[in-house]
């Protein structure tokens, strides 16, 4: 198929949606009209973009958890629980893996199995197999509006029939939902396929349905540097304006040193002001993950960590956070694990509410340096593409001007390798081909070296992997043993 940045004729949507909606049964009960109808009688406070947009205009920062179980009567149990107990401003639901693959035959095994075994056998909540009836079951059960998170290369079925069932928010994009989460699809494959969502979501909007789009902002989830997660997240944002989008929500995964974290939420909020500048009605919010590496075992240390990341989205003014709870690093946490996450959380916030970082030479030269970066990749990446940003993401990707650290897709080049300085902050040590100056090299290269000055020991891959553990063991930096 031919890519580029181009809002698609309604034609050549209605022409592939034939096709969409006969992936599963369940794609026949999807009905536009009514859907839009159906959309039109969710009230604002149970719409997710009137929610941001309140929390946006009076500065404070709303919680939202992850969470999603096989059938549709414990779904809701859980969520009702996470709304009442845990207080949570927007309700997520998490999809399971196999409808992430499009194995709707296994996710239908899998809600039989949870029936027998009166407990989810899946890790997540499988709505294609329960459709738009299933997922109408839930929007009209709960009070708070809903999210739709998951993990799907290709995710139009699952669009089609959770916006049809009255979800009013859709994560994910062609990048984000396709390089940290598959090997083998190409990113023409999910550019193009997420280019559809984008289309259907503007679609509502021409209708007067105000659907948020939030690409997934923490990628590998594991020491992604500021400029590499801002660019992907810019990227997405731009393709889906293109097609129609106005609710946009850019995330960003706590690395977990303050001042870069800080300087990261701020640089975005920056750097996409000026990069939707064209786009006049467009509303831009920012979401702050919750450490998404290793987490500690112990409760009370995941509590920390719990903590740490809810007082950095505070201090960095984040629309919104997305909390973790203390069974991180055992599974999918019970309801009242999730439930403690969000308070947790929700105490920090209100305690921070009425404060801020100073502004400081650190957090400048912070905001400067990831500007400065993401505005290098983000040139070379619409000159790869002759100023057609898909073509251009798609070159630079081959080229590895866009490289996401650990990823697992055979498409990305894997070259960068991020490690943390001194104080945490996570840099450079091998830049792979990000299309950075001189400047930009020695910045990262200097503070690697101070790192190792102090350690007595090289700048080198020991350092990476010794961070990649040291939150699970209690740490931010790996420090030598
Ligand atoms: C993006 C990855 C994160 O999503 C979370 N997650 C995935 N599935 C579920 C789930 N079913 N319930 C609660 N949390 C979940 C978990 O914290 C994981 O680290």
């Amino acid at each position: 198929m031919k890519i580029e940045n181009k809002k698609w004729s309604l034609e050549k949507f209605n022409q592939i949606r034939e096709e969409v909606l006969k992936q599963w049964p369940t794609g026949q009960d999807v009905d536009l009209e009514e859907a839009i109808e159906y959309q039109k009688n969710i009230e604002p406070k149970k719409r997710v973009t009137a929610k941001l947009k309140e929390a946006k205009e009076s500065g404070i920062t709303l919680i939202q958890p992850r969470a999603g179980v096989a059938l549709i009567d414990k779904h809701i149990e859980l969520l009702r629980f996470l709304q009442d107990e845990g207080k949570a401003d927007i309700l997520p639901t998490t999809i399971d893996s196999y409808t992430r693959q499009n194995n709707y035959e296994d996710a239908e095994a899998g809600i039989k199995e949870s029936r027998e075994e009166k407990r989810s056998m899946l890790n997540g909540f499988p709505a294609v197999n329960h459709g738009v009836q299933g997922c109408r079951e839930v929007v009209e059960a709960l009070a708070s509006p809903l999210q739709v998170r998951h993990g799907t290369p290709d995710a139009r079925l699952l669009a089609e029939i959770t916006l049809a069932g009255g979800f009013t928010d859709f994560e994910g994009g062609g990048i984000s939902y396709n390089i940290p989460y598959a090997k083998e699809v190409s990113i023409e494959r999910t550019i193009y396929d997420w280019q559809y969502v984008d289309r259907l979501v503007g679609l509502y909007e021409e209708n007067g349905i105000s659907i948020n789009r939030e690409p997934f902002g923490p990628l590998t989830g594991t020491l992604v540097p500021p400029s590499v997660s801002h660019t992907v997240a810019l990227v997405e944002g731009l393709l889906a304006a293109e097609q129609g989008v106005k609710n946009l929500t850019l995330g960003y995964g706590q690395c977990g040193n303050l001042v870069q974290d800080v300087a990261a939420l701020e640089s975005l909020r920056e750097l996409a002001a000026e990069y939707f500048a064209d786009f006049k009605d467009i509303m831009l919010t920012t979401v702050f993950h919750q450490w998404m590496g290793g987490f500690p075992q112990d409760e009370a240390q995941a509590f920390a960590v719990i903590s740490w990341g809810a007082s950095t989205a505070a201090l960095g003014n984040a629309t919104k956070v997305i909390t973790k709870t203390t069974h991180e690093a055992l599974g999918i946490p019970t309801k009242e694990a999730n439930a403690e996450g969000l308070k947790a959380s929700k105490q920090v916030i209100n305690m921070l509410r009425d404060q801020s970082l100073a502004s400081n030479d650190k957090l400048e030269k912070e905001k400067e340096m990831i500007k400065k970066e993401t505005k290098q990749i983000m040139d070379h990446v619409l000159e790869l593409g002759k100023g057609d940003l898909a073509q251009g993401v798609v070159k630079a990707f081959k080229a590895g001007v866009i490289d996401i650290p650990f990823a697992p897709s055979r498409f990305n080049a894997g070259k960068i390798l991020p490690a943390r300085d001194n104080e945490g902050a996570v840099r450079y040590l091998d830049h792979g081909n990000l299309p950075f100056t001189e400047e930009i090299v020695k910045f990262h290269q200097k503070k690697l070296e101070d790192r190792g000055k102090d350690e007595g020991r090289e700048a080198s891959f020991q350092m990476v992997i010794d961070d990649i553990y040291a939150v699970g063991q209690g740490e931010l930096v790996g420090r030598p043993k």
